[in-house]
């Protein structure tokens, strides 16, 4: 790589290496594998270096695999490179680009970003209300896995999980819990699975626009998909218009509905001239995202966190002892449990960085002429961040494929630290992800990394049926 390098600064230039491209295929032919996009963009490396490009379609692409130049993209020069690109697909999902996550960078965008974080906070820490959610949810998890253990019946976890994530996500956004088999539940389980199937998969369409006026299966399942996201998510929008009250804030939709309000009245203020544009579709787009964004996301951190600790039964070990000698077996774990809890915490951490949910986080684009390290990159250039190659960067973790919540523990075992600077699982800089500040979403609940299916022998702890029997 290195040799490649001089090879190109001897010709004076200053573009990244580069995949061979062909007209209109691009680099796609370089592209051909077996392995999957984050493990091939990491391998790619020893040929071209840490960072190069790539042609998609007709799109220059720069793949990042280093940390100092993703933190150069992500925190040093941020706002350069905060777009992002608009695909086909994306655009379906979002009615053109009206949510925060594939919104281009712009002054909307920015209000927008600002009012759903701040209801996001609302529902994180100091909040009961989600925290409640989430300890019923689980609650109602430990039983289904409790009358599994009692028969004997091994589970596929996989669809209980993303039930019981929807339900926490269902009630931030819409005040609203399912029961099991309830309709309008199963029927948003069924088009959220359609969606994520379809959406944002570097499709063909995606990378050749053009091939939209074919017929196309994938994308007439996500149309389908979507417009009966959107009918329920208007019914929902509609119900909490009739019902509005300033004084009384349910759910995200409310605190959304009242910060745009509150912006539309007041208008000497600067903020209300960057509300303006920002329309009714852009809050139903923002609880799309919420759910897009948040239950896919989660669900999978829960699935390769029971994958881990099935492989692992020394750490499963470990954590189920800091519990019981932490919170004991007369409660529930709480939020404020969790500065108590180091090595669940720092199994956490290990999760995210050997199986990054987003190995590739969401595209993002430079808005303007600019450079990256000694490279220029030219406006309109989409940045890949392999966050992949950065969590397995051999310079940085010791033996990458080995699962060790341990590295995250200081040298006395007994507090917390990240030990390398390549280390971003949610992301950073002005589009790090938004959950990422609601500790009660982060810690328990996946463009999504997921583990193969499998099912689960649950095996009720003797030091649990004990406890259960006394309580009966
Ligand atoms: C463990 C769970 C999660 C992980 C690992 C994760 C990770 C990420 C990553 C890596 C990004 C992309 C950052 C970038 O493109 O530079 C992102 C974006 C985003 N995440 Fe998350 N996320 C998680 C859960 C959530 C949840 C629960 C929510 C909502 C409540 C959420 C909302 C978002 C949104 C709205 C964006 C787009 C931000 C933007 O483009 O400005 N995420 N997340």
């Amino acid at each position: 790589a290195l040799q490649f390098k001089f090879r190109m600064s001897a010709h004076g230039s200053r573009e990244p290496p580069h995949l061979p491209a062909l007209p209109l295929i691009g680099s796609l032919l370089s592209l051909q594998s077996e392995l999957q996009p984050h493990v091939l963009f990491k391998e790619l490396q020893v040929k071209y270096g840490q960072t190069y490009s790539l042609m998609m379609g007709s799109h220059s692409v720069i793949v990042v695999n280093h940390h100092v130049h993703a933190k150069e993209v992500l925190l040093k020069k941020g706002k350069t490179f905060a777009g992002r690109p608009r695909t086909v697909t994306t655009d379906i999902l979002t009615k053109d680009g009206k949510d925060i996550a594939f919104g281009d960078y712009s002054a909307t965008w920015k209000f927008h970003r600002k009012i759903v974080h701040a209801a996001l906070c609302m529902f994180g820490e100091g909040s009961a209300s989600i925290e409640k959610t989430i300890c019923a949810e689980a609650q109602s998890l430990c039983s289904v896995l409790s009358e599994a253990a009692d028969v004997g019946l091994a589970l596929d976890l996989s669809p209980e999980l993303t039930r019981a994530v929807t339900n926490v996500i269902c009630s931030l956004c819409f005040n609203s819990s399912y029961c099991r088999g309830d309709s309008e539940f199963e029927n948003m389980l069924q088009y959220s699975q359609g969606i994520v199937d379809t959406v944002a998969k570097d499709s063909l369409v995606d990378i050749f626009p053009w091939l939209q006026i074919f017929p196309n299966a994938d994308l007439r399942l996500l149309k389908h998909c979507v417009s009966i996201r959107d009918k329920l998510l208007q019914k929902k929008f509609d119900e909490h218009k009739v019902n509005y009250s300033d004084h009384v804030q349910r759910d995200l939709i409310d605190a959304l509905l009242r910060a745009k309000r509150s912006a539309e009245n007041n208008n000497t203020s600067e903020i209300s001239a960057e509300s303006v544009g920002l329309s009714d579709d852009h809050i139903l787009m923002t609880v799309g995202d919420i759910f897009g964004a948040g239950v896919e996301t989660t669900t999978t951190v829960l699935k390769w966190a029971i994958t881990y600790l099935i492989h692992h039964p020394e750490v499963q070990r470990r954590i189920q002892d800091e519990l019981d000698r932490t919170v004991g077996d007369s409660r529930s774990p709480k939020l404020t449990d969790r500065g108590s809890l180091p090595y669940l915490e720092a199994t956490i951490r290990e999760l995210l960085r050997i199986r990054p949910v987003a190995p590739l986080l969401i595209p993002h684009v430079a808005l303007c002429d600019t450079s990256l390290g000694d490279f220029t990159v030219r406006k309109g250039t989409r940045v890949i961040i392999n966050l992949w190659a950065l969590h397995h960067d051999e310079k940085e973790w010791k033996n990458p494929e080995r699962f060790d919540p341990g590295r995250f523990l200081n040298s006395e075992g007994t507090g917390l630290t990240i030990p390398s600077p390549s280390y971003l699982p949610f992301g950073a800089g002005l589009r790090v992800c938004l959950g990422h500040d609601l500790p009660s979403l982060e810690g328990k609940f996946g463009v999504v990394l997921q583990p193969a299916k499998y099912k689960v022998n649950a095996t009720i702890r003797p030091d649990w049926a004990r406890h259960k029997c006394q309580a009966e």
